[in-house]
């Protein structure tokens, strides 16, 4: 019996494909064997781009948006990314929040080809062995169990939408090669009852394992991806209780959690310039954050660091924040067990008091800061927004909950309820409007403008592990990249169309702060001047625009050559008589 043939994966796998470019030159479809299957005429970007958003353009629903586009990755990848690069603040929506939380929810019904890996419970003491069924070298894995998509809650194996959505900004934003990319979900059971009993959903039926079942699975899986590629940096996202993970691995692998640390360096890059604008110095700021949860608490701890940067205490700067989860007010005597990472926000001057609406907290506290990380649609009301906007002349109001339709304000609502005055970010994009003859732009503080840097970063320096600096050096770096019309017209996060450009200045950033701890594990890198870090950073990006590497190197030499005409001939017969042979 003959040996089963593997399929080509590394085809299937949406990382290499491009074959059938129509922009690919005569020499490279004989080469390809794709000669005579596409169409004769070679084209140019411009020319494919207009075909493509033109495709887009005929589908009528963001999910059928999100499907071209998937099959515009998995078909040709580098015309997929050299399209998004090109239109990122149009694309991103449609491969990112929002339209990635509909992809999640209706995943088991919309999947069509692999894109990632999922690994169950029952793959346990298996693990290393089926890394090996990944058909690339890995430098960044993106690591969800689906128990927190989003604002959408347990969505289990359907969750596998985020790892794919952020790993293609970590190559659209900062570069990284699409096929060094992995995209993983570990199906550890879910306690979504609905979905365990939907027949198209793709996972296993069972309840959510113990936590420490679920540590015994990480403390094996991360063994197993830094013994399959011992560079590989971790991002864990969207996790329910990221918390033991973040404390147990932080150390010991190169791996963060972008919704506790990345969503805090991303706000903190943001409100570093809302405060500037502001013109309250930090001393006098109160914040009230609605949504106690992992990027509320992650975002209120990064603010405290930044408040001690500017001359607080700690205790002055963790006094300023006052926390409204599902049972109001978090304080020490409100009689429930508070989750632990509750405890460092939780008051203890309410004199007895609990709050149980926000409305009458804010009175009470009076914020110059409003941050919504609830989950909750809609939750900052009008009353909620007029009181903040008769409160101060310039409210900080962050609705940060994705996607958009758990957005606690739109940016519309905040800018007629405060006449124009509010300092605004949301998590997921809003359109710019008109206020009284001025056109406004809402700012995004999502933590897309920042862990692509921090992947890079910690890629290129070989970090052994991710440090708190490196995280808050992305936030600082974030707010200094603002260009000076962006300074001028007062918006607190740069324009997304020039992510790249955004992402280098993180990047480096990272790196520096990864040579200050002593984790980075190139030392070349220490002597470069910033402007040289800076070339060394863009020179290592993954360029859509500049790649043909499924030709292979003969091919790609004929073609940079012009005296490659005679070796293109040779090359030319090798194939049509590889060719008559196959045949
Ligand atoms: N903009 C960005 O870049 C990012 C945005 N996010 C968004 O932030 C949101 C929260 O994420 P995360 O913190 O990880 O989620 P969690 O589930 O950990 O936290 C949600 C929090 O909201 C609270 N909450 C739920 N319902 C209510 C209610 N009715 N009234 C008051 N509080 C309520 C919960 O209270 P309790 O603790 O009592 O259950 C909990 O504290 C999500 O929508 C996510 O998409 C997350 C990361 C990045
Ligand atoms: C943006 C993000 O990470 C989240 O909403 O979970
Ligand atoms: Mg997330």
């Amino acid at each position: 019996m003959s040996t089963p043939q593997r399929p080509d994966l590394t085809r299937q796998l949406s990382t290499t494909s491009g074959d059938f470019d129509t922009s690919n030159p005569p020499e490279v479809r004989k080469y390809l064997r794709t000669y005579g299957l596409t169409p004769p005429n070679v084209e140019s970007f411009e020319v494919q781009a207009q075909r493509c958003l033109k495709l887009l353009a005929m589908k009528t629903t963001p999910i059928e948006k999100f499907q071209y586009l998937t099959h515009l990755r998995a078909t040709n990848v580098h015309l997929f990314y050299r399209l998004l690069s090109e239109n990122v603040k149009e694309l991103t929506p449609l491969i990112y929040t929002p339209t990635v939380g509909e992809a999640c929810v209706r995943w088991s019904e919309i999947f069509t080809q692999p894109e990632g890996l999922y690994l169950s419970w029952h793959d346990k003491g298996n693990l290393r062995q089926i890394l090996d069924n990944w058909p690339h070298d890995v430098e960044i894995t993106v690591l969800t169990d689906g128990s927190r998509i989003l604002g959408l809650g347990d969505l289990g194996v359907n969750g596998m939408g985020i790892p794919i959505g952020k790993l293609a900004l970590y190559t659209a934003c900062a570069g990284i090669r699409p096929d060094a990319t992995l995209p993983l979900t570990v199906d550890l059971g879910t306690g979504n009852k609905a979905l365990r009993e939907d027949p198209l959903y793709m996972g296993s039926r069972r309840p959510k394992v113990t936590a420490e079942e679920e540590r015994e699975f990480l403390d094996e899986l991360m063994a197993a991806l830094t013994d399959k590629w011992p560079s590989i940096v971790i991002q864990f996202e969207d996790w329910k209780n990221p918390f033991p993970s973040l404390e147990r691995y932080q150390n010991t692998y190169t791996m963060f959690n972008d919704d506790v640390q990345g969503t805090g360096a991303v706000i903190v890059g943001g409100f570093i310039n809302a405060v500037k604008a502001s013109g309250i110095p930090a001393k006098d700021h109160r914040a009230v954050f609605l949504g106690a949860g992992s990027a509320g608490v992650g975002v209120a701890k990064q603010i405290v660091e930044f408040f001690i940067k500017e001359g607080l205490t700690e205790e002055e700067a963790r006094r300023k924040f006052y926390f409204f989860d599902s049972n109001g007010l978090v304080t020490l005597d409100r009689g429930d067990k508070l989750a632990e990472h509750k405890v460092y926000f939780a008051r203890d001057d309410n004199n007895g008091r609990q709050y149980q609406s926000l409305s009458r907290l804010i009175d009470f506290v009076r914020p110059t800061i409003l941050m919504g990380l609830s989950t909750i649609g809609g939750a900052f009301n009008h009353d909620i927004l007029t009181k903040m906007a008769k409160l101060n002349d310039k409210p900080i109001i962050f609705p940060l909950s994705n996607p958009s339709s758990k957005s606690e304000c739109t940016f519309e609502e905040a800018v007629r309820a405060t006449d124009g005055r509010v300092l605004f970010a949301s998590g997921s994009p809003f359109p710019s409007l008109e206020h009284n003859g001025k056109y406004l732009t809402p700012g995004q503080g999502n933590n897309m403008y920042v862990f692509p840097g921090i992947g890079l970063g910690a890629i290129l320096s070989k970090a052994v592990s991710v440090t708190q600096d490196m995280i808050y050096a992305s936030a600082e770096s974030l707010s200094t990249s603002l260009n000076k019309n962006e300074v001028a017209d007062g918006w607190l996060y740069p324009d997304i169309r020039r992510i790249r450009e955004v992402s280098v200045i993180v990047t480096r950033g990272v790196i520096r702060a990864a040579q200050q701890n002593g984790v980075d594990r190139v030392p070349e890198l220490r002597t470069l001047s910033d402007a040289q870090l800076d070339a060394y950073i863009k020179e290592h990006m993954y360029d859509p625009f500049n790649e043909r590497e499924n030709v292979g190197d003969e091919v790609a030499q004929l073609l940079a050559t012009a005296s490659g005409i005679g070796n293109a001939k040779d090359f030319t017969n090798g194939y049509t008589n590889g060719h008559a042979a196959h045949l």
